[in-house]
C-alpha cells in the first residue's frame, strides 16, 4: 500500500546515566517529538516546526539533515514537508536533537518502505545528531530508537545492546529554567583523563549494568557515579547539589546530570509518592527565581514507533 504520510513519535531519553558517558542511556515516556513526513512535489524539504524556535533551514535542522542522509543512501531524490511537535525544550539534556533525527528517519523508512532495520537507521540519525552535539555519540539516539537502557559500543555501524531493567523503576526528570548547550557542556570536559579516573569509571559502569540487569537496588545507587564529566558540568546547573540532597532524602536509587543538563534525573521505585519531593525541589528553585519543570515517567521501551498512516 503506497503512503503519502506518516506520523511517529520518537521519545526523549536520558543520556550517559552517571557512569556511560556518551555510552549509556534510555528512553521517557511522556516526552519526545511527533514527526508527520509527507511526500510533496519537487526535490525540496520544507520544515514546519509547531511548538517552539526551531530552525527552518533544511541544512541546520537536525531531522532534515538526517533526513537527507538517509535518502541519499536510498536514492530517494522527493520532496518532504516535515512537521515537528516538541513537547518538551531543545537544549534541556533530554535528547531533544535525537528525537528529532530519529523521529525523521524512522518515519521516512516507513513511508518509503525502505525496509531497514532500527539498528541500521541508527547511523543516518547520528548525521542529524552530530550537528547538533558536534560529535558523534549514539548515547541519545540509540535508546530513543530501540527504547529501553541502550549501551553503545561502536556507531558506524551501530553495535550496541539493550540492558535488561527492573520494571519497577521509575524517573523523577528534573528541568530547571536554564539552557545548557550541548556542544558548550562537551567544550568543558578536559581531552585526556588520569587512568585512576577511567578504571573508577569503568568500575562504577559494570556495576551499574549488573544491578540494572539483577534489579540489585543498592548496587545500581552506588554505581551511579559519574567520575569524568559531571564534575565538570554541575558548575552549570544552579541547585545541582541540593537538589541531589532532597532525591537522597525521599529515597532516590541514583542521582546524576541527564545527558548534559542542565536536566537532572532520580530513580526510585514505582510506587514511592514523590508529591513532597517535587514541592521542595519547586520551592527551592522559586526561591532563586528560576522555574523548575518535572516530570515522572517509566522507562519507555519501544522506543520510536508509528502513531498514525494516512
Ligand atoms: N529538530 C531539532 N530539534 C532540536 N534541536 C534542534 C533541531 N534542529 C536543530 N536543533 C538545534 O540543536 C540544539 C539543541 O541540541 P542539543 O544542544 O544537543 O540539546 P538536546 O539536549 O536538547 O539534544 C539547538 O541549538 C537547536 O536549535
Ligand atoms: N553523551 C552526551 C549526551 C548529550 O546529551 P544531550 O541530551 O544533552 O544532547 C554528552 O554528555 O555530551
Amino acid at each position: 500500500m503506497n503512503k503519502d504520510s506518516v506520523k511517529v513519535f520518537a521519545p526523549a531519553s536520558v543520556s550517559n546515566v552517571g557512569p556511560g558517558f556518551d555510552i549509556l542511556g534510555f528512553a521517557l515516556e511522556g516526552m519526545g517529538d511527533k514527526i508527520t513526513l509527507s511526500k510533496r512535489d519537487g526535490t525540496a524539504y520544507i520544515i514546519d516546526a509547531v511548538g517552539t524556535d526551531l530552525p527552518t533551514d533544511p541544512e541546520k535542522n537536525v531531522a532534515t539533515v538526517a533526513l537527507r542522509s538517509f535518502c541519499d543512501e536510498i536514492g530517494y531524490q522527493g520532496g518532504f514537508l516535515i512537521r515537528i511537535e516538541k513537547n518538551f525544550t531543545p537544549g534541556s539534556g533530554l535528547g531533544s536533537s535525537a528525537s528529532s533525527a530519529v523521529g525523521a528517519v524512522f518515519a521516512a523508512n516507513e513511508l518509503l518502505q525502505a525496509g531497514y532495520s532500527k539498528e541500521e537507521l541508527i547511523s543516518f540519525a547520528l548525521d542529524g545528531e552530530s550537528l547538533a552535539s558536534g560529535h558523534r555519540h549514539a548515547d541519545n539516539v540509540a535508546p530513543c530508537m530501540l527504547g529501553g537502557f541502550v549501551a553503545v559500543k561502536g556507531c558506524d555501524p551501530f553495535d550496541g545492546f539493550q540492558v535488561a531493567y527492573p520494571k519497577a523503576l521509575k524517573v523523577l526528570i528534573i528541568f530547571p529554567d536554564i539552557v545548557v548547550k550541548t556542544s558548550d557542556a562537551r567544550g568543558l570536559l578536559p581531552k585526556e583523563v588520569p587512568m585512576s579516573l577511567a578504571i573508577q569509571q569503568a568500575a562504577n559502569m559494570a556495576g551499574l549494568i549488573n544491578g540494572l540487569t539483577t534489579a540489585n537496588y543498592a548496587m545500581i545507587r552506588n554505581s551511579l557515579k559519574d567520575v569524568l564529566a559531571q564534575p565538570y558540568r554541575k558548575r552549570l546547573i544552579q541547585a545541582y547539589d541540593e537538589v541531589g540532597k532532597l532525591c537522597e532524602e525521599h529515597g532516590s536509587i541514583g542521582f546524576n546530570i541527564s545527558g548534559s543538563g542542565p536536566s537532572m534525573f532520580s530513580f526510585f521505585r514505582k510506587e514511592q509518592d514523590l508529591t513532597q519531593l517535587k514541592e521542595s525541589i519547586k520551592e527551592l528553585y522559586s526561591a532563586k527565581g528560576i522555574n523548575c519543570r518535572l516530570h515522572e515517567s517509566a522507562i519507555n521501551g519501544r522506543g520510536a514507533e508509528v502513531i498514525d498512516i494516512g
